[in-house]
């Protein structure tokens, strides 16, 4: 379960940078609830995201996951309940370390033991058969080095990782948007089933409208620091792609999307 409560957050303060990303946002899921989050480019996604996992500092307001209260808990206190998936494929993992090493390092996220004890023979057998469930022929490279993998198999392995030490929560930022549709699509079913199959709490960046609408049981719509749309239940599903594209343009005044903070597909 998350909840945010009146959440502000503001970059380089009375300077003249100042920034405000986040601006009032009230926002619960319930446990195991999956939300689609939409908006403009620069309406403050990725910045919720990130004071949900502890990377920026709280101006004002409150979050609590699972009930308990981390406005300002360090991120290295909540990674092991708060897992994160980027848009870029390196982003999430160590490209110099084996894929066997990358995968017991996510096990031990918030522990405090080393790395040979996460590697003892139990441990490697479990890692490989979670890769093997992927059905991408990886279990066999264990010991290759995480460079040397496409986009879509590291993000596919940075999925399993963020389940591997018993995350409440997940937090998925485009993290589609740079690979081939096919590698997307296995991405996205994969991202289905693991959601479900350990009742991830679960909030997903996407200009996608196709998925926004497709994924989850729910669909925020961010603006200039604000939630500006919440649909779910048969409102959401009566809606199409170009009944959310008509909402959209909507809120920013029917001005010209010149970004790319909306794709169709
Ligand atoms: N570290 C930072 N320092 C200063 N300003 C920042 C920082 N991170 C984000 N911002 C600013 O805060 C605002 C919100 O940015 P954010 O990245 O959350 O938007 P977003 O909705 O994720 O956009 P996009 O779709 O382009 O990724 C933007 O104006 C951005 O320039």
């Amino acid at each position: 379960m998350i909840s945010v409560q009146d959440l502000h957050v503001t970059f380089n303060p009375g300077t003249p940078l100042e920034r405000r990303a986040v601006n009032g946002i009230d926002l619960t899921l319930q446990e195991g609830e999956f939300a689609t989050v939409i908006g403009s480019n620069g309406a403050g996604k990725s910045t919720l995201l990130a004071a949900i996992a502890g990377d920026v500092a709280v101006e004002r307001g409150r979050i609590e996951i699972g009930g308990r209260d981390v406005t300002r808990q360090a991120p290295a206190r909540r990674a092991a309940r708060v897992a994160r998936v980027f848009q870029d494929p390196l982003a999430g993992s160590c490209a110099a370390l084996s894929i066997e090493e990358n995968l017991a390092l996510a096990a031990m996220r918030g522990a405090r033991r080393g790395l040979a004890s996460a590697l003892n023979a139990g441990r490697r057998a479990l890692l490989r058969e979670r890769v093997a469930e992927l059905g991408l022929n990886l279990e066999d490279r264990m010991g290759d080095r995480m460079g040397l993998l496409s986009g879509g198999q590291r993000q596919a392995l940075a999925l399993v990782m963020a389940t591997l030490a018993g995350a409440e929560v997940l937090l998925l930022d485009e993290h589609t948007a740079a690979l081939d549709p096919g590698m997307a699509e296995f991405v996205v079913e994969l991202t289905q089933r693991l959601v479900k199959a350990h009742g991830l709490t679960t909030l997903m960046v996407t200009h996608s409208m196709r998925q926004a609408l497709d994924l989850g049981t729910r669909t925020v719509m961010l603006h200039e620091g604000r939630i500006v749309l919440d649909i779910t239940g048969e409102r959401r599903s009566s809606m199409d792609v170009d009944d959310l594209v008509a909402m959209f343009r909507k809120v920013r005044g029917g001005e010209e999307l010149d970004d790319d903070s909306l794709r169709i597909g």
